[in-house]
C-alpha cells in the first residue's frame, strides 16, 4: 500500500512518517510539501538524516501518484482549500485538521472565523474517534481525525454521559497540553522564555474544540448540552491531561462507575481504565497510542472527577490517524501502533 503525507515537516506529519515507515502493510511513504518541494526531507528535518533521502514532492503531483491513502497534516483552514480536489473514488483521505469536523457551517464559521469546506464533503466526512465511530470509519473515504483535546475528553466522559450517570449541564472540562500541541513553528505564545517555568491559560471559553466536543456528545451519547471547557499550556513537550468534573445522578457508586467504564472499554486495546483514584501522569502514555483513564467519586459533594491523558501527537493526532487507516483497510487495528510508551 502506498501512503502520502502532506505537512511532513510539521509535528503531526513527522509522527505520521515515523509510524507509517515502520508499518508492515505500507510499501512506500510519499512525502509532500507546500513550501519545500524538491529538497530532501533530511535537509529540513535533521533528525531524519540517513533515515529518508527521498525528495519532498509538490502537492500538484499528488493526484497522479497512485496513492491508496493520503494523510493531510496541514494547519486548520488550509486543507479545505486543497483536499476537495483530491477526493476521488480510489483515494482514501485522513485530515488531521479541524476543517471537516464540524457538521454545521455556521458553527464552524463562528468558532474558526473561516469559511467551511463544501457542505457535501463535510457531510461525507466521518469523525474519526475510532472507539466510538468504528463502523463509520470502516466505510469512510474522508476521515476528519479528531482534535487532541476532544479525543482525551470524549474518551473519558462519553460512557458516563451515555449511561446518564452524570448531569450533562454540570460538566466542566479542565485541560492541559504540552507545547507540541501548538505545532512546530514557534509563536510569541509558545516562545521558550515565556512558557518555560510557567503555567498559562489561553482561549478562555473560546477554544475551537468546544463545538467539536459538544457535537460528539450529541452524536455519540445523544445528549444536547453546552460544556465549560478551558485549556492550559504546560512547559512539557508532549501530553494532554483532561480533568473533568460533573454532578452524579442518583444511585451512582464507585463500583457502578467502574462497571460502566469496563463495559465500554474492556475490549479496547488503546483505552486503559485504571483503578479508581489512580494517579495518572502524561509520561505514562508518552510516545504511545494509549488513552489512560481514571476517576474518583466524591460522596461528600456527589460529584465525580474523571481524568484522561494521551500523547497529543499519537492518540491525539498521528496515532489515531493510523488506527483509523487500519480500520478503513480492514487491517488489525493495532498494526504499527503497539509500541510501549517511552519511559521515563
Ligand atoms: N500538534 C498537535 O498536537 C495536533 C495537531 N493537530 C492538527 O494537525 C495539523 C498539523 O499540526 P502540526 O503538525 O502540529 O502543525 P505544524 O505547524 O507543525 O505543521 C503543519 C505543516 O503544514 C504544512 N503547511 C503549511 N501551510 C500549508 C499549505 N498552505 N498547504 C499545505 N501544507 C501546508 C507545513 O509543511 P510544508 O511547508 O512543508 O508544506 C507544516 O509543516 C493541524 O491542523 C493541527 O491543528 C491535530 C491534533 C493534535
Ligand atoms: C497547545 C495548543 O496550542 N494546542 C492547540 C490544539 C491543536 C489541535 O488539535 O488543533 P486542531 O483542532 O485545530 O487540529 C490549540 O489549543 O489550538
Amino acid at each position: 500500500m502506498r501512503a502520502g503525507i502532506i505537512g511532513v515537516t510539521g509535528y503531526g506529519g513527522m509522527e505520521l512518517f515515523r509510524l507509517l515507515s515502520a508499518h508492515t502493510e505500507i510499501t512506500e511513504v510519499v512525502l509532500y510539501s507546500s513550501s519545500k518541494a524538491g529538497i530532501e526531507l533530511s535537509e529540513e528535518i535533521q533528525h531524519l538524516y540517513h533515515v529518508h533521502d527521498q525528495k519532498l514532492r509538490s502537492l500538484k503531483q499528488l493526484s497522479s501518484d497512485g496513492l491508496d491513502i493520503v494523510f493531510s497534516s496541514a494547519p486548520s483552514g488550509v486543507s479545505s482549500e486543497f483536499l476537495p480536489s483530491l477526493v476521488d473514488e480510489n483515494l482514501k483521505i485522513i485530515d488531521l485538521a479541524g476543517d471537516f469536523r464540524i457538521k454545521d457551517a455556521d458553527t464552524y464559521r463562528a468558532w474558526y472565523k473561516k469559511e467551511p469546506p463544501p457542505q457535501s464533503l463535510v457531510n461525507q466526512a466521518v469523525y474519526g474517534l475510532t472507539e466510538w465511530k468504528r463502523e463509520e470509519v470502516q466505510k469512510g473515504k474522508l476521515i476528519a481525525n479528531p482534535g487532541c483535546y476532544p479525543t482525551a475528553a470524549l474518551i473519558g466522559i462519553l460512557p458516563l454521559l451515555k449511561e446518564k450517570a452524570i448531569h450533562p449541564s454540570s460538566l466542566v472540562i479542565d485541560a492541559k497540553s504540552g507545547i507540541s500541541g501548538a505545532g512546530a513553528t514557534p509563536s510569541k505564545g509558545t516562545h521558550f522564555s515565556q512558557v518555560n517555568d510557567s503555567l498559562g491559560i489561553y482561549k478562555i471559553n473560546q477554544h475551537q474544540h468546544i463545538p467539536e466536543i459538544e457535537q460528539s456528545i450529541q452524536f455519540c451519547a445523544d445528549v444536547d448540552t453546552k460544556i465549560t471547557f478551558n485549556t492550559h499550556l504546560v512547559p512539557m513537550t508532549r501530553g494532554i491531561m483532561t480533568t473533568m468534573y460533573a454532578e452524579l445522578t442518583d444511585s451512582v457508586t464507585p463500583r457502578s462507575v467502574k462497571e460502566i467504564f469496563e463495559s465500554y472499554y474492556d475490549s479496547e486495546y488503546f483505552v486503559r481504565v485504571h483503578r479508581e483514584k489512580a494517579n495518572l501522569f502524561t509520561k505514562q502514555v508518552y510516545g504511545s497510542n494509549f488513552c489512560d483513564v481514571t476517576f474518583a467519586v466524591d460522596e461528600r459533594t456527589n460529584r465525580i472527577t474523571v481524568i484522561s491523558c494521551i500523547d497529543n501527537l499519537l492518540k491525539g493526532a498521528a496515532g489515531q490517524a493510523v488506527q483509523n487507516m487500519n480500520v478503513m483497510f480492514g487491517m488489525e487495528e493495532t498494526k504499527g501502533l503497539k509500541s510501549s510508551p517511552m519511559f521515563p
